[in-house]
């Protein structure tokens, strides 16, 4: 197997730019349901945008490139030590080559191996099969989404449904509730893989089987048929909408699988995956190890819903030529003043620069979109950490601190940003207030929205919370004009703060100065839509 190390580079290459056929028929179909004036219409027009940018690119759809999990079949015989180290061999060198981002962190130090190579990372599962073939599929699930998943352990009582029995409505409920609690945090609207049965461990590996089914498949047991089916009608009924921004389109996928349990256990485990759902597979020739055949439709030359052209596009991409749409930045907007025209849907479209006063913040509302321009400072986990008890290396006064950890890469010219997409904020929210008042931020760009804390502090302060789309790392990236300097390397290159001019950066108001929330707003809208959900319907 000559080249089997560059059939899994390619592999590797190909699921974290291009997203597959179905995947993106899809986000066509959920896209097609929503009104695209709507928040939620424009975020998907900018994943579609992105999608098609990644591809032209070659470079990542989302700047979390994942846990790079491969699940392999071979023959007898096939020697799976050597494959093991031509894996690995590959996975570095896709991180070298900014197709993945170096994601292997230390659990105890919080050192990142730089290369993805590290215990227990990359995950590659093998099993033996009686085929002539190597199967390898691989899929890259980010963290995001991964926090999200949830397991269940009947019965329960479950909140806005009440009692989830050890019965299908019991697992109905179940699965409600997955999407429920994942708001738009895990990058909805999401895939679902529900495995019922099993042990802990056996549970969520059941679930995230089912991850690698065809998007449009047909489950072969009736009762998961049906179960499946009224899942994809219901769902999207939550109202929770693309990023949580409310609307038409919660869900896009749900698979289930079922497997044998002890008397005392009954799990229902859900892998929550992103639209961002990178995965794809090849058949691989045993004696050469030659790519045979893609195992999933490939996604050149399928567009994410094109509809009839309304605004001229404003990027050079495939999916921008073929959709003709709009995103969330505006196509054509040349003004210079603060408080500029409205955008579709009636939302004012703002233009802020760096360093940002308190007045010019105190006129942003719940809905507003902002086109920033200036320079901004990158930081998450670890910097919000370390800034609680040190000072900043550069001056925040009237700063904006984007919730992101791009893929980087350095030349002779300096570092370059590869995806930069934003990461899910809540997870600062034990700092984030705090810090806002103790340097002076006026924005927090992030998605998924943030708690009550950094709501009273953008009050008390003068500041915003701003929602940038989830996985839309390459959009994003376009917008990033230069690297000014980066300090903390020594987190690694996702924590650093990285240093940024950015021109006309877009990003949508979803917690003001004055205590509105859109995140709280959908979140209770959702908790009573759930309510609704409560009489048992497989009886
Ligand atoms: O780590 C990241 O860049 C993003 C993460 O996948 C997230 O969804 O929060
Ligand atoms: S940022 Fe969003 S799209 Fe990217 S991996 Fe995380 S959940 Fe998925």
């Amino acid at each position: 197997m000559r080249k089997f190390e560059d059939s899994v580079y390619d592999l590797i290459v190909e699921t974290s730019t291009n997203l597959p056929g179905d995947v993106r028929r899809a986000i066509a179909a959920g896209r097609a349901l929503e009104d695209k004036d709507t928040r939620s219409g424009l975020a998907l027009a900018t994943i579609a945008q992105n999608i098609g940018m990644a591809e032209l690119q070659v470079s990542p759809i989302c700047q979390d490139t994942g846990m790079p999990t491969f699940v392999i079949h071979t023959p007898i015989g096939v020697n799976q030590l050597e494959m093991k180290r031509d894996i690995r061999q590959a996975v570095v060198r896709a991180t070298r080559d900014g197709k993945l981002r170096p994601n292997s962190v230390d659990s105890l130090t919080g050192g990142n191996s730089g290369d993805n190579l590290g215990e227990g990372t990359p995950v590659i599962h093998f099993e033996q099969w009686e085929e002539e073939h190597v199967d390898v599929r691989l899929i890259l699930k980010g963290g995001g989404c991964e926090n999200k998943n949830i397991q269940y352990s009947l019965p329960a009582e479950l909140e806005g449904l009440g009692k989830a029995g050890r019965d299908l409505d019991g697992i109905r409920k179940c699965i409600l509730h997955a999407v429920y609690q994942a708001q738009g945090q895990g990058c909805s609207a999401g895939f679902i893989g529900v495995g019922i049965g099993g042990d802990r461990t056996s549970g969520y590996e059941l679930a995230k089987k089912q991850l690698f089914r065809k998007a449009d498949d047909m489950n072969p047991i009736p009762e998961l048929l049906e179960l499946e089916n009224y899942i994809m009608e219901n769902a999207n009924k939550l109202g929770i909408g693309t990023m949580g921004f409310g609307g038409e389109v919660t869900l896009l996928g749900c698979k289930v699988g079922v497997m044998n349990r002890l008397p005392a256990s009954f799990f229902v485990s859900v892998a929550y995956n992103c639209w961002a759902f990178r995965r794809q597979g090849v058949l691989i020739d045993t004696a050469t190890g030659d790519i045979r055949e893609w195992l999933y439709e490939r996604g050149s030359g399928i567009t994410v819903g094109a509809v009839a052209a309304k605004t001229p596009p404003d990027m050079d991409t495939p999916e921008a030529e073929n959709s003709g749409e709009r995103a969330v930045q505006p196509a054509a907007a040349e003004s210079s003043a603060a408080v500029g025209a409205d955008t579709a849907g009636g939302a004012r479209e703002i233009r802020l620069t760096t360093p940002i006063s308190e007045e010019d913040i105190r006129r942003l509302r719940v809905g507003d979109v902002v086109i920033l321009s200036g320079e901004m400072h990158t930081g998450r986990d670890a910097l919000h950490k370390y800034l609680i008890d040190h000072e900043s290396p550069v001056d925040l006064s009237g700063a904006v601190i984007y919730h992101c950890g791009p893929v980087m890469l350095k030349d002779e010219e300096g570092w370059h940003v590869k995806a930069a997409g934003p990461t899910t904020s809540i997870r600062e929210e034990p700092y984030q207030g705090d810090i806002i008042k103790k340097f002076g931020i006026r924005a927090v760009i992030g998605k998924g929205g943030m708690g009550a804390g950094t709501l009273q502090a953008l009050h008390d302060h003068g500041g915003v919370y701003l929602n940038a789309i989830g996985g839309a790392a390459q959009y994003y990236a376009e917008c990033i004009k230069k690297v000014n300097g980066v300090d903390f390397l020594e987190f690694g290159i996702p924590e650093a703060m990285w240093h940024l001019t950015i021109d006309g950066f877009a990003a949508i108001v979803t917690m003001d100065s004055h205590g509105n929330s859109l995140h709280a707003d959908v979140e209770k809208d959702s908790a009573s839509k759930l309510a609704l959900f409560r009489e048992a319907v497989f009886k």
